[in-house]
């Protein structure tokens, strides 16, 4: 094995999650060695995290984000819950200030082991999503799929939190849809030219929602954090909801987001060691620590 780097996985409320330390280290975590660690059962994941040192003063370190298929993403909540849970074991600190491909954010540590992250600003531009043709309005997009005359999902919102989001919403029984089906199709429709992370939301309150993701690059998974962010954004710019909701996920866990009035959007929720190993960041072969838990 190459010279290997220590990795923990975890989870975010059931996102499944890879904290890599990558600190002093030039090389990268590869696409081969992600979908290399995602093809066994012990370590399949949905984003690895992976910690470099720091490009930028003021901020403690660089995350890098894969997602299961080996692609990149800009933004990944539950999975940065997981690094500040790793880092505030490791060095005793409570808040931390991290750099990412889409910019700066804080997160903190509560008393109560729950975790927050600020997600930033959320932006609306057809542009920034991106989408392949102009929309003025995109709190609700022309898009469906289905029949024509019936479509089975329609009218997404859509938001990037650093990444793609579409957001559809229904009405009841928000279980019943074939999002394995229909989630790839949406994923790669023509409309995203980055491809998106596709969400089904359905609104039980204006504190309360249920979401269900097919994430771009990972499928479907038993939460998703930026996901959470953009349907509690959408739901209330478009009067669904007020702006502090908590969203019930597939894994059965819980996230609060909290649209601040000064825009910046927090995520907060927990996030859970499972056990921890090494790996050659290049070829993903990898070893359980022997004291690591089962
Ligand atoms: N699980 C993440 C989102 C992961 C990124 C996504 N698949 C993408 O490619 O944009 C979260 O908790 O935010």
């Amino acid at each position: 094995m190459a010279s290997t780097a220590p990795f923990a996985k975890m989870n975010g409320i059931g996102n499944e999650i890879i904290v890599a330390d990558m600190r002093s280290r030039a090389d990268r975590v590869t696409a081969a060695a992600a979908i290399a660690l995602n093809a066994d059962a012990a370590t399949s994941f949905d984003q690895i995290m992976a910690i470099h040192d720091a490009r930028t003063p003021g901020t403690a370190f660089f995350i890098d984000i894969l997602n299961s298929d080996g692609s990149k993403a800009q933004a990944c909540g539950n999975g940065m819950r997981c690094v500040v849970q790793a880092l505030a074991a490791e060095t005793g600190q409570k808040t931390f200030t991290f750099e990412t491909v889409a910019g700066i954010l804080n997160a903190r540590e509560h008393a109560d082991g729950s975790i927050s992250v600020d997600m930033g600003k959320p932006r609306f531009g057809w542009q920034d999503i991106p989408l392949a043709e102009e929309f003025r309005d995109t709190r609700m997009i022309e898009l469906q799929i289905g029949p024509i005359d019936a479509p089975v999902l329609h009218s997404p919102s859509v938001v990037s939190m650093g990444n793609p989001h579409a957001i559809f919403w229904v009405d009841n029984d928000v279980w019943s849809y074939e999002l394995d089906r229909f989630g790839p199709l949406l994923e790669n429709h023509p409309m995203f030219p980055e491809r998106a992370n596709i969400t089904i939301a359905q609104v039980t309150s204006p504190e309360t929602m249920i979401i269900r993701t097919w994430e771009r690059g990972a499928g479907l998974t038993k939460a998703c954090g930026s996901a959470s962010c953009a349907a509690v954004v959408a739901a209330a710019r478009t009067n669904r909801t007020g702006r502090s909701v908590s969203l019930l996920t597939p894994g059965g866990g819980t996230l609060h987001v909290e649209w601040r009035d000064d825009d910046h959007v927090i995520l907060t929720g927990a996030a859970e060691w499972e056990f921890s190993g090494n790996f050659d960041p290049s070829t993903g072969t990898w070893a359980r620590d022997t004291e690591s838990a089962a």
